[in-house]
């Protein structure tokens, strides 16, 4: 039954849970929207240029376009050319155009020089109807940027799934676009669970502490632009907890909660999802701190709960390695998982530190600042790494993996991961 079905164990790998998480999620619906509101969301079309980027060859610098087998020679300034003014007509033999940065350079010249490097005869500043002279040769598209020479028309410039940063931003905007299809982004609610918990300024009992989760969530999330709100704290009491997750999950697409999810007589959550009438994707994860994250969705895959510790290093790190990947994947990316890189470990705590040998084989995830020393990536481990401080969160940028039959110390190659969606 439910008791047993839910008790420890067996532990399935990091990755196993990721891939079982992500094939039940449902990537949201898409819609259309205006670019200017597009950031941090993910395109739901492949886009190809509609036109050809920059839409008419141009100069590269402010000077004089020409014909580059007109010259050396003596040429006849017949126009002038501010960005944004079009030729009125083609070059002729001996002819040049002054022309601005970024203006059009007129039909039958193929070469633009700059300023710097023409002679102008007494009395000539090189204005129309003056001449100018050049000494030298010119090779053909000097300082020519020709026109569809950034992005062709017809050309794939973004794939669906790429999330839209500022130079997506960037490149849709000089292709024309004014609005595009993204798939909608995930809502999520944050909700702190525990009899213990209270907010800043209310006063503390004894034996109760200010809720740390609950912030922390809504700031991982808030930074990566996912519309997210805090909805409190409930006690860790069945009716109340089910009532609770039921009401957020009619208004949001994700619930996120932070307690209970262990074996003590209070860590109901994992039972709360399932009275929820959502299905238990895993519940126990070959992770250490976090190995008791749970993840339950809605038989249609359109709603997640993810149950993480109350243990706010291991809410920290099943985090990372679950809730934003699940955000990213239900957002529309296709490549939600984290990235790995390999760094060299400093200040390694050692395995002792966190509690002696692990009785199951679970890997271990260390917290841990990512820099540079010379040419190397280094990593520099967080003081503590014990699951219940909250300073090791402002030592730590990636998280530090270390498989279950590793020991590791200073100066060791280690992987580094760290999520990318953002
Ligand atoms: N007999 C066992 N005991 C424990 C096990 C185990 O396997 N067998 N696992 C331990 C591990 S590992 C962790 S981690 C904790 C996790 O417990 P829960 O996730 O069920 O979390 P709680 O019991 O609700 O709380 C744990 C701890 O965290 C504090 N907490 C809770 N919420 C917050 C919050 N929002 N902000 C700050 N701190 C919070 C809470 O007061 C507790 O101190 O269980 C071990 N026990
Ligand atoms: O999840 Mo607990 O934090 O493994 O130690």
């Amino acid at each position: 039954m439910l008791q047993e079905r839910l008790r420890k164990g067996p532990f399935i790998p990091v990755a196993d849970a990721q891939e079982a998480l992500f094939a039940r999620l449902r990537v949201r619906e898409t819609q259309e929207i205006p670019l200017a509101s597009a950031l941090g969301h993910v395109l739901a079309e492949d886009i190809r240029a509609p036109r050809d980027v920059p839409p008419f060859d141009r100069s590269l610098q402010d000077g004089f376009a020409l014909r580059s087998e007109d010259v050396p020679g003596e040429l006849r300034v017949v126009e002038e050319l501010p960005a944004g003014s079009f030729p009125t007509r083609p070059l002729r033999r001996g002819e040049a155009a002054r022309v601005m940065t970024g203006a059009p350079v007129p039909p039958g010249a193929d070469a633009v020089v700059p300023f710097e490097i023409v002679d102008f005869p007494l009395g000539s500043v090189g204005r129309k109807g003056e001449t100018i002279v050049l000494s030298e040769a010119v090779p053909r598209e000097f300082k020519v940027q020709r026109k569809g020479s950034d992005f062709p028309a017809g050309t794939n410039v973004l794939r669906a799934g790429t999330r839209i940063g500022a130079a997506e931003l960037a490149a849709l905007s000089a292709l024309g676009f004014s609005h595009i299809r993204v798939y909608r982004k995930p809502s999520v609610a944050v909700l702190s669970t525990g009899e213990e918990l209270r907010n800043p300024p209310e006063d503390l009992s004894p034996a109760e502490i200010y809720d740390a989760n609950g912030p922390f969530l809504v700031g991982l999330l808030a930074e990566r632009g996912f519309p997210v709100r805090y909805a409190g704290r409930v006690p860790d009491r069945m009716q109340d907890i089910v009532r609770r997750a039921r009401e957020l999950l009619q208004d949001v697409d994700v619930l996120v909660t932070s307690g209970g999810v262990s074996v003590g007589d209070t860590d109901i959550v994992p039972f709360a999802a399932e009275a929820a009438d959502l299905e238990v994707v895993f519940r126990w994860v070959a992770m250490r701190p976090g190995k008791s994250t749970t993840a339950a969705v809605a038989p249609d895959g359109a709603k997640l709960w993810l149950a993480l510790h109350g243990n706010p290093a291991a809410a920290y790190v099943a985090a990372h390695l679950f809730l934003l990947p699940a955000l990213c994947r239900l957002s529309g990316e296709t490549t939600p998982l984290p990235e790995r890189h390999l760094a060299v470990l400093r200040g390694a705590p050692g395995i002792r530190e966190t509690g002696g040998p692990i009785p199951y084989p679970l890997t271990q995830y260390y917290r841990g600042k990512l820099r540079w020393e010379g040419t190397t990536p280094v990593v520099d481990a967080a003081r503590i790494q014990l699951s219940p401080y909250i300073s090791s969160f402002l030592d730590s940028d990636v998280l530090v993996e270390i498989p279950h039959d590793r020991t590791v110390g200073e100066g060791d190659l280690v992987h580094v991961v760290r999520t990318a969606c953002r």
